[in-house]
């Protein structure tokens, strides 16, 4: 895509970004209206999805000069044949969708402007529809339904579900899969696997209630084993490397332990020993889930240096991220380190942004993509099902 392109997607998504709830609207008040059928794809309660629009362009827009965003795409695409999305779907959205940023920017919009949407539009879709073709062929599974084996409510609002597929489940340590349930249909969300692979096929989810989510607090509180709970194709790119190459920290806040947990898994299994850390962030004591295999680690793996942050008695939200810092802060080899960071959106945002500041080079801070922090104060969730980032979009906590 060339460069000019992307500044004029930018720029006209940034004007359009600021009326955002009437465009959503828009967009699917002429993708219903112009093809009825389409409805049927969509969960009966619209009203986050509207959001989810936005949140899904805002990470392609963000990534447009990303070169692994081909790579991304090609991976959304097969987990896309989940909701049975065909060519012509997505024929019929890109149409919406330039009617609706039409409609957005009455006074800006211009044919350069309208050429460098329907041009990356066409690059996106393209590589989505041979994703999933290219899935078709090798017939891989669209999704796997599983049984729930065991739900274990570990701190205030997490659970842990075990999971046994109806199928092998490919996937390595540190991906993600999106999630759905009968009670609710239509609607997925995604979870990191919290284990790595293991010989029974059985997966772990780290399950954080939001209040007034669709499929959270179903997750936390309302199903038991023997249910029934569909999978869609495992994803993520904040994997271990072939080989161990540098010394490794893992930083991870709130449930962002799950994946953090199966990386862990894999190096123990793969590299052990290796120079390694762990930053292990809640928000008490009592939200530190899995303390079993936090001191497993500390007694079985001591080259693996442990920290838990959590707040004293009294203390706000603030002091954790100051405690973080100082801990980070006292260690100074942070350019030899691979960092894998896992948790809230902003926790990653300023993770990152505190790590470059240590002299650890981008390439080699490890994340889930996340949305621009701005959108989070709209719950941007994750995105439409035809753009819903295979990369996650994590929920603010703030929020909650
Ligand atoms: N691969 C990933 O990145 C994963 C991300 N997540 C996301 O992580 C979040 C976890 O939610 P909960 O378990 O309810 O976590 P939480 O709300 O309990 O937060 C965990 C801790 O992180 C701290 N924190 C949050 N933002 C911070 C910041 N900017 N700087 C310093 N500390 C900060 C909080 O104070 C709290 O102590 C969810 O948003 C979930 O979607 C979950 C699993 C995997």
């Amino acid at each position: 895509m060339c460069v000019d392109a992307n500044e004029r997607i930018r720029a006209s998504f940034a004007r359009v970004e600021r009326r955002a709830d009437h465009v959503a609207k828009y967009f699917y008040s002429h993708l219903f209206a112009r093809n009825p059928g389409v409805r049927d794809l969509f969960p009966t309660d619209m009203s986050e999805q509207r959001d989810r629009l936005f949140a899904a362009l805002t990470l392609v827009v963000q990534r447009l000069d990303d070169p692994d965003l081909p790579r991304y795409l090609t991976t959304l695409g097969r987990d896309h044949r989940k909701f049975d999305a065909r060519p012509e779907h997505y024929a019929a959205v890109g149409e919406s969708l330039i009617a609706a940023l039409r409609f957005g920017l009455p006074n800006t919009w211009d044919e350069e402007t309208e050429q460098a949407w329907l041009g990356a539009y066409k690059i996106l879709s393209d590589a989505m529809i041979s994703g999933g073709e290219e899935a078709d062929r090798q017939r891989a599974p669209r999704w796997w339904d599983c049984r729930v084996v065991t739900r274990h409510p570990a701190a205030p609002g997490v659970t842990v579900l075990t999971l046994l597929p109806d199928r092998p489940l490919p996937y390595a340590a540190g991906q993600f899969v999106s999630v759905s349930a009968p009670q609710v249909p239509r609607v997925w969300r995604p979870y990191s696997i919290g284990c790595a692979p293991r010989a029974d096929r059985t997966v772990d989810l780290h399950v954080s209630r939001v209040e007034g989510g669709l499929l959270s607090p179903l997750l936390v509180d309302g199903v038991a084993p023997d249910d029934t709970l569909r999978l869609g194709a495992p994803a993520g790119a904040s994997v271990l490397p072939e080989r161990a190459g540098r010394p490794v920290t893992f930083i991870a806040a709130g449930t962002g332990w799950a994946p953090v947990r199966a990386l862990l898994e894999d190096m123990v299994r793969r590299w052990a020993p290796t120079p390694a850390r762990l930053f292990l962030v809640a928000r008490s004591p009592a939200h530190v889930y899995d303390p079993e295999a936090v001191e497993a680690l500390r007694k079985h793996h001591s080259w693996v240096d442990v920290t838990v942050v959590t707040p004293e008695r009294g203390e706000r939200r603030g002091a954790v991220a100051r405690r973080l810092e100082a801990a980070l802060a006292a260690h100074a080899d942070w350019a030899e380190h691979r960092v894998y960071v896992s948790g809230p959106a902003q926790f990653i945002t300023d993770l990152r942004e505190l790590l470059q500041g240590y002299g650890t080079p981008p390439g080699q801070i490890s994340y889930d993509h996340v949305p621009v922090p701005e959108r989070q104060a709209r719950e941007p969730g994750h995105a439409s099902w035809f753009l819903h980032p295979s990369q996650p979009q994590w929920i603010n906590p703030a929020n909650r």
